[in-house]
């Protein structure tokens, strides 16, 4: 087995049985272990060959490859390979895991849910959420504190993403175990399956789904299926009418685009993927911006003007904050949320100029973390500098320098609405208290192991004063 890529006259890292290159995977986390692999290896062509325990897979690191993988030959790579198991499960049916046709029409149906009309609409209820962050920050803050933000941040999300995700006001400010947010937490943090399991399922997809093993714990997945078909339940015997997710969800469902399954597995992928992501951004940002006083400045200086353009924290002004939105940028160049991106290969392909075929149902690694601290593409690659995000800066750059919402038609989804969460989360704590670091705070900061996406291992402390 260990001789495939030898035997493609593929470059590849020496694997050690039985684990191949993923051998410190419970101890180190994706990104650095990713980062390691492309160090090594990106001197050595286009592309090079790892093992997963017995599974060979590719990893490619030239940009015009990566950006043909993603875009020219998306038909050859339209899937992630991801585990679900949807006749179990319906849960797991959602868009980020479903495949093939079942994918391509889902993703037209879902599209213009996220139009910029849509986010215009959801915006009250982001802003509302944003006024109960701050009004718990001046509870907690008083004249000065040490605060732990991952976890103010994450309740901000959370609540953004449960209104318009699932319809519901669960103010986590005020009841911060609201079984809501413990249900999310547990997704991420205490997943069902150990590591060896989940090791089984991604090699063995089809025997898993076989021996019908499901991904969500029995009770977070009844939780929030229940919590859907409630909502829906309820909206249409009182004729509710919400400008959220769930309503446009709820007019498709009704027009028989979806059925109730596929209404709450979407609703479901919109509070994963758009929870910790986003609210991760936001931890991470206020983390540079307590070490750089002087970008921390001109964000914020940033952000008051554009609210005194427009009257205040409005859509408008939001909209108006290029150099926050550098900063958002900067952040997730150096902390992107999914730091290895992934496709499965649909058909043999042939790598454009060379020998090699890519079998069917390889899977393909797009090294997003490494690519995006690779100081070829970014000078000083650790350093947080929000002016590497300037549109002249960023007009140089090839595309695939940074990838941290993919690319190509499997593009995050919800990018425009990611966004504009962190920009409210960013905007609300930086026009009101300067931020710096204390001395519980993490340097360096580390990646927790046990997590898919780029999470830190601890709680993040910062000290937090009003303006
Ligand atoms: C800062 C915030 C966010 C980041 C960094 C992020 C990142 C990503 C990434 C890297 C992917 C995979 C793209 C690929 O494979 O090419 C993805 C997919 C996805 N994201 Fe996001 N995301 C964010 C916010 C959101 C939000 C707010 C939502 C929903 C409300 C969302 C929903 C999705 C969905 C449904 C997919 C799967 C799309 C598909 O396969 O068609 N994301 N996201």
């Amino acid at each position: 087995k260990y001789s495939y890529w030898a035997r493609q006259n593929v470059p590849f890292i020496e694997p050690q049985f039985p684990y191949g290159n993923f051998k410190d995977g419970n101890k180190t986390s994706i990104a650095d272990l990713s980062i390691q692999q492309y160090n090594a290896m990106k001197d050595c062509g286009s592309f090079f060959g790892l093992y997963f325990f017995l599974q060979p897979l590719l990893m490619i690191t030239d940009l015009d490859l990566i950006k043909t993988i993603f875009i020219k030959d998306f038909n050859y790579f339209p899937d992630r390979g991801i585990y679900h198991n949807e006749r179990d499960e319906p849960l797991s049916g959602h868009l980020f895991s479903i495949e093939g046709n079942k994918w391509r029409s889902l993703r037209t149906r879902l599209t213009p849910t996220f139009t910029s009309g849509k986010m215009k609409m959801m915006f009250p209820t982001l802003k509302a959420v944003g006024d109960n962050f701050a009004e718990y920050l001046t509870n907690m803050v008083g004249s000065g504190a040490e605060i732990e933000v991952k976890d103010g941040v994450a309740r901000f999300t959370t609540d953004v993403i449960g209104s318009c995700a699932f319809g519901i006001e669960c103010n986590t400010f005020l009841e911060p175990k609201s079984q809501f947010r413990e249900f999310g937490i547990q997704v991420f943090d205490d997943p069902l399956h150990s590591g060896m399991v989940r090791m089984f399922l991604r090699l063995f997809p089809e025997l898993g789904r076989k021996l019908r093993i499901k991904v969500f714990r029995e009770e977070a997945a009844k939780f929030f299926h229940k919590l859907v078909a409630d909502t829906i339940a309820y909206r249409e015997t009182n004729s509710v009418e919400r400008n959220d997710f769930m309503s446009l969800l709820i007019a498709m469902k009704n027009k028989g685009d979806l059925t109730l399954d596929e209404t709450a597995a979407q609703s479901f992928i919109f509070f994963l993927a758009g929870f910790e992501t986003s609210s991760s951004n936001q931890t991470y940002c206020l983390y540079e911006l307590a070490f750089k006083p002087e970008y921390q400045e001109k964000a914020r200086a940033c952000v008051l003007k554009a609210m005194e353009k427009h009257g205040g924290l409005t859509y408008e002004a939001v909209n108006d904050m290029q150099y926050l939105d550098q900063c958002i940028n900067e952040t997730l160049r150096l902390y992107p949320s999914v730091p290895v991106l992934e496709r499965k290969t649909f058909q043999n392909y042939r790598i454009p100029n060379t020998d090699v075929i890519i079998p069917k149902g390889m899977k393909v690694q797009i090294p997003v973390f490494a690519i995006q601290r690779d100081e070829q593409y970014y000078p000083n690659p650790t350093v947080f500098n929000p002016d590497r995000f300037h549109p002249d800066e960023m007009a140089k750059r090839h595309m695939c320098t940074f990838l941290s919402f993919g690319e190509g038609p499997r593009i995050c989804i919800g990018l425009r609405f990611g966004m504009l969460q962190s920009r409210v989360g960013l905007a609300t704590v930086l026009s009101k208290y300067r931020i710096s670091p204390c001395s519980r705070t993490a340097i360096p900061l580390e990646f927790s192991v046990r997590s898919g996406v780029l999470q830190p291992k601890e709680g993040l402390w910062l000290k937090v004063e009003p303006l």
